[in-house]
């Protein structure tokens, strides 16, 4: 199993190379088109634009570099961006894509958002207000109703995704049943001391998953909640801390049930009870297999980890070509504490199947189940590594 093929972007056709060839240059002219750059980094852009669809795979030339290498890039430069890990490439992707625009400074462009307006549309889209007055009807459900509810739709808040939409514009948003459902066992994991939520996308997946943990903290479900974000802009939607105040504050400007929800976040963050992390290697180019010895103790202090969304997913059991039968316990065996994952599928990384649901899923659409985002899951390694 660890000699499960690492993917690559090689494969014209392939998923992966139709994100390096296809996704990352729709991103970079959406990024130019939605700020008024100057023509400093209009030009980095085009180069970027130019060189990870054609060129090689060059240092940033920054001090950067030295976390870089640590990370991996000396086996990597000089090489096409087809050619090596394909979460190595789109990792480094983002970096230069914040270089390109300033983001890391020094300069007036330092620390600004190049996808802060895509997440702001999201905050701000109908949908919104409707998934929030829903919670209205909701809290006159029983407790354990509400708490199903809210899973899911944190569950399915993860096709929010931005850059599944850049390529998938018209991808299916039917609910389908889960490929793997292990929500009892994760039921079984609480009441939790201590509970850390590996956050995915800002926006219309932050929000379920914040009503998710109001709801968690309120009913003694979880006494305190660590909520782990990206430390800097990343695949266009991921929530930076930035994003979580967005949020809280689009919930404590909505009305009714949302409002609530919205008040008691704030206070539990107040207080310390909800504490937002934004750790270095949320944002590296590796597994979670190789995560430091700080973040392992950290996971290893929690009673129960969640990981939420696609790439969390791809960290946490490595981004290969598994047997899709193979077990999660065995991909998840080195991460220190008890965890779950909360994903649509959208890309080809998959374990965790029976073989009947695999085979129902190749029957019916080939391959492409995959990363259609059509399809969910919910898995569970209850046990602590020793
Ligand atoms: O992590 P998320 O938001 O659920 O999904 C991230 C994603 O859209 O981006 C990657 C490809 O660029 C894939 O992991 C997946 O398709």
């Amino acid at each position: 199993m660890p000699d499960a093929p690492v993917i690559l972007a090689d494969e014209p056709g392939s998923f992966a190379h139709g994100v390096l060839s296809a996704r990352h240059p729709a991103l970079i002219r959406a990024v130019r088109d939605a700020f008024p750059y100057g023509p400093g980094q209009r030009r980095a852009l085009e180069e970027l634009l130019a060189g990870a669809t054609q060129g090689v795979i060059e240092p940033l030339g920054t001090e950067d570099d030295e976390q870089w290498a640590r990370w991996g890039a000396r086996q990597y430069l000089g090489r096409s961006w087809f050619e090596v890990p394909f979460l190595w490439s789109e990792s480094y992707f983002y970096r230069r894509l914040l270089q390109a625009v300033g983001y890391f400074g020094p300069g007036g462009w330092q620390g600004i958002d190049p996808f802060r307006p895509f997440k702001l549309a999201e905050l701000d889209a109908p949908e919104t207000d409707e998934e929030l007055a829903a919670l209205d009807r909701l809290a006159e459900r029983p407790l354990d109703e509400q708490a199903r509810a809210l899973l899911h739709g944190s569950l399915w808040g993860n096709r929010a995704d931005l850059g599944f939409r850049l390529s998938a514009p018209g991808a299916p948003m039917a609910v389908t049943r889960l490929v793997a459902d292990d929500s009892e066992v994760l039921w079984s994991l609480l009441p939790a001391d201590t509970l850390c939520l590996v956050a995915d996308n800002a926006g219309r997946e932050l929000i379920p998953d914040l009503l998710l943990l109001d709801h968690l903290l309120r009913h003694g479900q979880a006494r305190r909640v660590l909520l782990q974000v990206k430390a800097h802009p990343y695949y266009i939607s991921d929530a930076t801390t930035a994003d979580v105040v967005d949020a809280v504050r689009r919930l404590t400007g909505a009305e009714g049930a949302a409002a609530g929800a919205g008040e008691r976040l704030w206070t539990a963050m107040d207080e310390g009870r909800l504490e937002v992390l934004a750790h270095p290697f949320s944002c590296a180019p590796l597994p979670y297999a190789d995560m430091p010895e700080d973040l392992r103790t950290e996971f290893a202090a929690a009673d129960l980890t969640i990981f939420k969304g696609d790439l969390n997913y791809r960290r946490l059991v490595g981004d290969r070509l598994y047997p899709p039968t193979t077990p999660f316990a065995d991909v998840t065996a080195c991460f220190p504490g008890p965890v779950a994952a909360l994903r649509t599928l959208k890309s080809d990384v998959i374990v965790g199947l029976d073989p009947d649901t695999e085979a129902a899923l190749v029957a019916a659409e080939e391959q492409r189940w995959r990363t259609s985002g059509a399809h969910a899951l919910i898995q569970v390694r209850p046990s602590r590594v020793k």
